[in-house]
């Protein structure tokens, strides 16, 4: 799949130097520009400004972050090193509530510190380096299994559309929702993607427009108010997107809109499908309603990108970051292990006992 994959790494490690390298994805089109985050603020502040995003692009992040904040503790004794560790991780879990992804990965790095227990301080430290290596390489697999799935779903000349960005950068590699495009573009399916800007913070504008156009895919950039007419037009066979947070029944949090996209597919009778990684699908989430939104600043909306205010100084905003597109709109749910159809609830369950 690498060839017509954009290999950019948004997010690696140089343990030698102590820090952790990552593409400021809120730069991009116009600027590749390389951070280098060292301190628990460093990568705190990353996240929270989504300089860094994407779900399982956040959880390598925490993983590499609370590895490398707790690499130089001085910590004599395992209680000690463990008091650190509990501090960065509760700084960093409180960065972006939405994506389960950061919990998901500060708890299983927290896991295997407990296994470690007995062991030394260094083995411990080599022990943390490791999970955090392993938690980027198995997101590699994952998508490129979730991409597989996925294109037994499509044919060959469909129009595909997208919201925000589920693809290499928001991933360790391929993506989520962008990785059947990427497979089926070597394979020379000649789809025809329609990228929603995705309003306010513009994912689908910068990044999905950015990295499908460099790798020749056929795309095409769409404001999110136009979906409704490309699939009226008939120009829409799928939909495709990822997800910040599945719940047991099956409800998906994704980027603001995503569930707007979801009744128009409905109406229009095309099929919508959810890319999920595991490490996305939350069990403890009973439902949608147990998903927290994030609510970000009304400057997103009132000025970002513009050179004059874009609305009265005084208007009151309401900018949630994500909404819950309801699991009855979900025609299926692609995760590295196959494809979940409803009844979601007892299906996603078999699933995870597998
Ligand atoms: C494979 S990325 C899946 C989701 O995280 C993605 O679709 C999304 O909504 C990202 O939101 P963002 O606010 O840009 O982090």
């Amino acid at each position: 799949m690498t060839e017509h994959v954009t290999v950019i790494e948004s997010v690696k490690l140089d343990d030698k130097n102590d820090t952790i390298i990552l593409l400021d994805q809120t730069q991009l089109p116009n600027k590749k520009v390389f951070l280098e985050l060292k301190t628990v603020d460093d990568v705190w502040d990353a996240i929270y400004h989504l300089k860094v995003r994407g779900a399982p692009a956040i959880g390598i992040a925490a993983a590499y972050g609370i590895y490398l904040v707790t690499k130089n503790s001085d910590a004599s004794s395992y209680e000690e090193f463990a008091q650190t560790f509990s501090k960065m991780k509760e700084k960093l879990a409180s960065s972006r509530p939405t994506a389960v992804n950061l919990f998901w990965a500060l708890d299983r790095m927290e896991a295997r510190l407990e296994k470690e227990k007995a062991q030394s301080i260094d083995v411990i430290k080599r022990a943390l380096k490791e999970e955090a290596d392993l938690i980027k390489k198995e997101d590699e697999e994952v998508c490129e299994s979730i991409g597989q799935y996925a294109l037994e779903l499509l044919e060959p000349g469909m129009g595909l559309l997208t919201h925000c960005n589920a693809g290499t950068i928001a991933t360790a590699k391929y993506g989520t929702a962008l990785a059947p495009i990427y497979l089926g573009q070597e394979k020379g399916y000649d789809f025809k993607v329609y990228a929603d800007e995705t309003r306010p913070l513009l994912q689908g504008a910068r990044l999905t427009a950015w990295e499908l156009d460099q790798a020749g895919v056929d795309v095409t950039l769409i404001c999110d108010n136009m979906a409704s007419i490309v699939m009226k037009q008939g120009k829409v066979q799928a939909v495709l997107v990822g997800c910040d947070r599945v719940a047991a029944n099956g409800d998906a949090a994704n980027k603001i809109g995503t569930s707007a996209v979801a009744i128009l597919a409905k109406h229009y009778g095309i099929p919508f499908y959810v890319c999920a990684p595991m490490s996305t699908i939350d069990s403890k989430s009973k439902t949608g309603d147990d998903i927290e939104i994030e609510l970000r600043s009304e400057e997103e909306i009132k000025t970002k990108w513009y050179s004059e205010p874009m609305a009265p100084e005084s208007v009151k905003t309401y900018n949630p970051a994500f909404d819950v597109t309801d699991s009855s709109l979900i025609t299926a749910i692609i995760t590295e292990k196959g494809i979940v159809y409803p009844d979601y609830e007892e299906n996603l369950a078999k699933i995870f006992a597998e």
